[in-house]
């Protein structure tokens, strides 16, 4: 069969982990990068690729069949989702999960209207921990579900930070409660507000002339990212963050504890352990652009999630294959 033709929209890590994953994928063919930078700024890891303007992305709609977009949640893909999503099978994986329904609705209508695909929110949370919460609801109907992050590093919330004026370059880490995780783990299916589960701790180079207390008080209070939770910020120069902040691990889990029958308690935990946050997201972001490609020949049109997926759509292997391999 014929490969299934990808693009990117938007560079950054993301993207890059993109270009990385699909190389791992035969069975897809990345055909261009577009930014809204200069073309000509843009390295790609592969220089065979093209990368395009985005300004002139109308113009691929028929040279692509699915287009991954790998723009910021916060500050990009509430614009470019919708606007894509006329033009194209999409696929993203947008993580500001209060708003998550708005931009379900934004995408659906544009999508139907144009009878194109839009598999939003891919990814690890929301994601593949969005799966395993509705399958620990489904199974342990008496029970709490739990998430913990890290510690290890957010892209959400880091390109959060990148988007605060003044902010030169920027990273959050997410600290979990060992306390916390400890009582869950123990079954003690303890009630635990937001602030109690993770604390949030940047890093920031500011621009010159920037005002630090300013630029504090921007990240600390945002809405959605850091107000519901006890952030610090700490100021450090460009060296310092070369040196200490240039990887991205990160990883947490998902626990379902609760009772059955006559009280015996049940738990299931579903953990990740990431060496490089942006190429395992990128990986998840691949794996449903198969499954979105599948969907949309067969004329599937609209939003969709991780909920409204088979498992079996997301997979190279034919149905008899992974019965016979994975059942
Ligand atoms: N659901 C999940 O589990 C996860 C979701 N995510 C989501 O992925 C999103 C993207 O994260 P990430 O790739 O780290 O964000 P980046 O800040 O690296 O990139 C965001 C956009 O910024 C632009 N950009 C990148 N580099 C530069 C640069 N040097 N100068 C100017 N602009 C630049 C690119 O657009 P352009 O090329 O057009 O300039 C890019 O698409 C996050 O906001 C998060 O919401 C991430 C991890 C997990
Ligand atoms: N969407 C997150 C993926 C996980 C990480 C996270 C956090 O540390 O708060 N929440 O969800 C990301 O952008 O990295």
């Amino acid at each position: 069969a014929n490969p299934i033709r990808v693009a990117i929209a938007g560079y950054g890590n993301l993207g890059r982990g993109v270009e990385a994953a699909l190389a791992q994928n035969p069975d897809m063919q990345l055909v261009g990068v577009f930014s809204r930078r200069d073309p000509a700024s843009v390295t790609l890891l592969n220089s065979d690729v093209p990368v395009y303007a985005m300004a002139d992305v109308e113009q691929y709609q028929n040279d692509v069949d699915v287009m991954i977009l790998c723009g910021g949640s916060k500050t990009d893909l509430p614009e470019q989702g919708p606007y894509l999503a006329q033009f194209f099978n999409t696929v993203d994986s947008f993580d500001t999960h209060a708003t998550v329904n708005d931009y379900h609705a934004a995408l659906d209508a544009p999508a139907q209207k144009a009878g194109h695909l839009a598999m939003m929110s891919v990814g690890w949370d929301p994601g593949l921990f969005s799966l395993n919460r509705a399958f620990g609801e489904a199974v342990l109907a008496e029970g709490k579900t739990y998430s913990f992050w890290g510690k290890g590093l957010s892209q959400g919330h880091s390109q959060a930070v990148r988007s605060v004026e003044g902010v030169k370059k920027g990273v959050q880490y997410t600290l979990p409660s060992e306390d916390a995780i400890a009582r869950v783990r123990n079954g003690e299916q303890p009630e635990l507000s937001t602030r109690e589960k993770h604390v949030r701790e940047c890093y920031v180079v500011l621009e010159d002339g920037a005002d630090a207390d300013t630029v504090r008080e921007t990240i600390v209070n945002m809405p959605h990212y850091f107000a519901e939770y006890d952030s610090v910020v700490n100021f450090i120069d460009d060296d310092t963050f070369a040196r200490e902040h240039s990887d991205m691990p990160h990883g947490g889990f998902v626990i379902r504890s609760g009772l059955t029958g006559a009280g015996n308690k049940q738990s299931i935990e579903y953990s990740l352990t990431l060496g490089s946050n942006p190429e395992f997201t990128a990986s998840a972001l691949v794996a449903y652009t198969r499954a979105a490609h599948r969907l949309a020949r067969q004329g599937e049109t609209g939003a969709r999630s991780v909920f409204d997926v088979a498992p079996g759509l997301l997979s190279p292997k034919d149905p008899a294959q992974l019965r016979k391999e994975l059942l």
